[in-house]
């Protein structure tokens, strides 16, 4: 079993971290353009193997694909990150071209991977990627819900003052400032709502900080954060690679689930080695329904630029 992480990176560097102390694969390959980049963070990783005790081996290279033939998995967390006072958005001029190239040249060399894209913004990218490849739809799936799930949970954990491990919450709609969705009506402390817990000023509360949660953190280090990135990507990767059938909230193609299509965007999904397997219906409110409909068309309206600066084709 070979996994790819393309991007040395922060975000990158941190999936492969976590990806080589699960011991799920024999060999990780890390990938980046920057000249001995990707290497010199392997060795340092490798170098932790006989203080942490795990066995997978993991490679840096320097824009070599040959080295990644015959990846089941690849993460792609190439491109800029954004600074602070910016939006994910206002990074798709760069990004875009760059993830284009890459998943091109991981699927000449692994015709059969599973492509987990993290770059941003993270929905477009995820929908250009499927559009790109070609591949079939469960092969293709962005990360961004699973982060902002666990950063929904450690915000009610914190108001809570509960264990984010007792808490069933997702968030779904779009990886953005403004289009993702917490949906606190939904969530529970081990099957106790915790709406039951809290005034309606607290849950607003909550519901807001998870939203910017990402530009708070850019805010405060300078850059986008990686910690909880990398974690949230390996642990998808896990779910890949074990078949473990985990429901993660996950950027998706539509065909009129949750009331849309030709899209991209977060919706709970199964995870398991055929990629993603399936999206779990729930029941939305008026409420929530509203809202996804209004991120789907925000998220649609960043599509369109992929057309319009002839990135994809009609
Ligand atoms: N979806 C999500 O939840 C999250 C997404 N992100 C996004 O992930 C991306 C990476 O963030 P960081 O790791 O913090 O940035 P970074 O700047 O630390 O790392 C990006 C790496 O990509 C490399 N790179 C650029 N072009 C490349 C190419 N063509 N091929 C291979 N490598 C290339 C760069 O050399 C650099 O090492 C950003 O777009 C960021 O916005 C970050 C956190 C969460
Ligand atoms: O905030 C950013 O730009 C990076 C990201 O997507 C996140 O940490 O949620």
């Amino acid at each position: 079993m070979k996994i790819t992480v393309v991007g040395a990176g922060a975000v990158g560097a941190t999936t492969a971290d976590n990806l080589v102390r699960r011991n799920i694969a024999e060999e990780i390959v890390l990938l980046d353009i920057k000249e001995g980049f990707a290497e010199g963070k392997a060795q340092d990783m490798m170098q932790t193997a006989a203080l942490l005790g795990f066995e997978s081996h993991i490679k840096g290279v320097t824009n070599d694909y040959q080295a990644t033939s015959g990846s089941s998995v690849a993460v792609i967390t190439s491109g800029l990150p954004r600074k602070p006072g910016m939006t994910r958005e206002e990074l798709i001029g760069t990004n875009a071209g760059i993830v284009k190239s890459v998943v091109e040249n991981l699927i000449k060399h692994s015709p059969d991977i599973i492509i987990l894209i993290v770059s941003n913004p993270m929905d477009t990218m995820t929908y250009l990627a499927l559009k790109a490849s070609g591949l079939p739809k469960n092969r293709i799936i962005g990360m961004g819900g699973a982060l902002d799930s666990a950063r929904f949970k450690y915000q009610i954990s914190d108001k809570l003052n509960a264990s984010a491990n007792d808490l069933n919450a997702i968030v779904i709609g779009g990886h953005g400032d403004t289009t993702m969705i917490p949906l606190i009506k939904h969530a529970t402390w081990n099957s106790v709502k915790v709406d039951s817990f809290l005034t309606e000023e607290e849950e607003d509360e909550i519901v807001k900080k998870t939203m910017v949660g990402g530009a708070t953190l850019t805010a405060l280090i300078g850059t986008s954060a990686w910690y909880a990135p990398g974690a949230a990507a390996a642990a998808m990767v896990e779910s890949i690679v074990k078949n473990q059938n985990k429901l993660f909230t996950a950027s998706v193609f539509l065909e009129g689930e949750y009331g849309q299509e030709d899209i991209n965007i977060g919706v709970p999904v199964i995870i398991n080695n055929k990629g993603w397997d399936r999206i779990v219906p729930m029941e939305l409110s008026d409420k929530e329904q509203a809202l996804f409909k209004a991120s789907a068309d925000a998220v649609r309206k960043m599509n369109d630029v992929l057309y319009t600066e002839g990135i994809l084709k009609k």
